[in-house]
């Protein structure tokens, strides 16, 4: 066993665990990676270095230590470090989430926070999501009727999967033949077996060899799914006469656009379509899901919220999404839902000009890995950190974030990074937030919802890198509200 690089033996480098020849710290991680980084930094500090395979990195898990990585030296860190599957990837240059910091990506940006995913764009659609709401509640009124119980967490992927859908290309995801099914089985595919491949290549020990076969697999959904585009391209340019314009007739517009400072490609769209799928969409069905086994496991809470939905919203209609801001209680148990389970809880970055982090000189090309998942649930930035208290979020402690402040979503408060910082940080943060809340609200305004045969929720986090559920969140919805007949009322 190697010594530990205590900062006292070695000042240039951050606080580190005792490490074993070849494999460095992997015997010291879990499948659950953000949970193993976050009990190493517990005895080892903030900033630590850590060593698996053939890759080190910079482990950050806390809210002083990411301020410098998204803010202090916010274009420093706009990189992300290169993954081994890249060598499957045929979108390693389109890819947004993955790209280098460029002239290309940041044109990119603007595209998805002027236009595809901006205010306007999202309010655009606030029927869809209105339907896909009334669908989903459907579904859980029949299951109601019958008795029966229901797998939350599969509900709510179909819901969130349509949304994107139809609000990418006009197409749901029914029937298997349909467009946006069959992208959904390809994102599906794609964000399994690159979970696989990223855990090997965040070890680096089977990168060379592709022992899985998963970069293969990888590379032939990804021509699956390039084939779908093409398709899906095509059609749109025929039927381009939309009254309302999804994100696919908005692309094709720049991508026609001479005088736009950056030509975007087909390949380009595809690239960007990819990104929106795997980014948009179990990301935010996930957080759903762990806000109700939260609301499970914690009646009063639960009880709360329903009874700030009959008082500001009735019972005579749905809530809609006007009402939201009249909600503080939900509001406040979607941060701190959010709080305890970021949808994916470590950020990679890569460093594009040395610098210094806490002290510690930071080499070009280090990879820093900004652990969200610690940052959030750090005991000196808040109070009983891993308990679920909604309340936390509606005073303006010390620790607290006041409720009105439009920033704290966006990882301006350094304590709490559900979506990441910085220019690098999630451009999904508003789609994902209106998504949430509505849905949320209306599963616990038109159902109680029970358990049986247990008494709690088991809350244990599946391996990954997306912290969802281990286990499957499946209970009984009970009507409270007949969707139908409230619906007959608003009309
Ligand atoms: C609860 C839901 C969501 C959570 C918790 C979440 C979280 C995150 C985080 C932590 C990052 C990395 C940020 C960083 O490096 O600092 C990210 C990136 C990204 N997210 Fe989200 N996200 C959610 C929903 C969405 C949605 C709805 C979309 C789009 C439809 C989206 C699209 C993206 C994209 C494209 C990136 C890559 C950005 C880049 O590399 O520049 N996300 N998200």
């Amino acid at each position: 066993v190697q010594k530990s690089r205590k900062s006292s033996q070695n000042s240039q480098l951050p606080p580190s665990p005792p490490a074993l020849p070849v494999i460095g710290h992997l015997h010291l991680l879990s499948s659950t990676l953000h949970i193993s980084f976050k009990n190493l930094a517990s005895r080892y500090g903030p900033f630590m270095l850590i060593r698996a395979g053939g890759v080190t990195q910079y482990v950050v898990s806390n809210g002083t230590t990411a301020k410098q990585v998204f803010k202090t030296h916010d274009i420093k860190f706009a990189a992300r470090p290169e993954f081994g599957s890249a060598d499957s990837q045929i979108y390693k240059d389109t890819l947004f989430s993955t790209l280098n910091y460029s002239k290309y990506w940041i044109f990119l940006k603007k595209i998805c926070m002027m236009e595809i995913l901006s205010a306007q764009q999202i309010s655009r659609f606030s029927d869809v999501r209105k339907e896909e709401r009334m669908r989903l509640l459907q579904v859980f009124s029949k299951k109601s009727e019958d008795g029966e119980a229901c797998d939350v967490g599969v509900e709510l992927m179909a819901m969130t999967n349509n949304l994107i859908s139809r609000m990418t290309m006009s197409t749901r995801c029914s029937g298997d033949a349909s467009d946006g099914a069959q992208i959904r089985e390809v994102a599906k595919g794609i964000t399994l077996l690159s979970g696989l491949l990223s855990l090997g290549e965040a070890f680096s020990l089977f990168k060379k060899y592709d022992l899985f076969g998963a970069g293969r697999k990888v590379k032939a959904l990804l021509l699956r799914f390039d084939a779908l585009m093409d398709g899906i391209i095509l059609k749109h340019e025929e039927e381009n006469q939309r009254e309302r314009k999804d994100m696919m007739d908005i692309l094709l517009r720049i991508s026609e656009d001479p005088t736009a400072e950056v030509k975007l490609t087909k390949m380009g769209i595809k690239g960007l379509f990819l990104d929106l799928f795997l980014g948009g969409t179990d990301t935010t069905s996930v957080a759903i899901q762990w806000a109700m086994a939260e609301l499970l496991n914690h009646p009063t809470a639960l009880k709360k919220l329903q009874n700030e939905i009959d008082t500001v919203v009735g019972l005579s209609r749905l809530v809609d999404e006007p009402d939201i801001l009249n909600l503080p209680y939900l509001q406040a148990v979607v941060k701190e839902t959010l709080r305890l389970h970021p949808s994916l809880p470590l950020v990679f970055r890569k460093c594009r000009e040395a610098c210094k982090i806490n002290g510690y000189p930071i080499a070009k090309n280090s990879r820093i890995v900004v652990n969200l998942y610690a940052i959030n649930r750090d005991p000196d930035a808040w109070e009983n950190a891993a308990e679920f208290m909604p309340e936390r979020f509606l005073v303006n402690t010390i620790d607290a974030i006041a409720h009105d402040d439009p920033e704290d979503m966006k990882g301006q408060n350094f304590s709490y990074v559900p979506f990441g910082g910085g220019r690098r940080g999630c451009p999904g943060a508003a789609l994902a937030t209106t998504v949430l809340h509505l849905t949320l609200a209306a599963l616990v305004q038109c159902f109680d919802w029970k358990l049986q045969g247990v008494e709690k929720v088991n809350m244990e986090e599946g391996a990954g890198f997306s912290a969802a559920m281990a286990h499957p969140l499946v209970c009984y919805p009970v009507l409270r509200v007949n969707p139908s007949e409230v619906l007959s009322v608003i009309g």
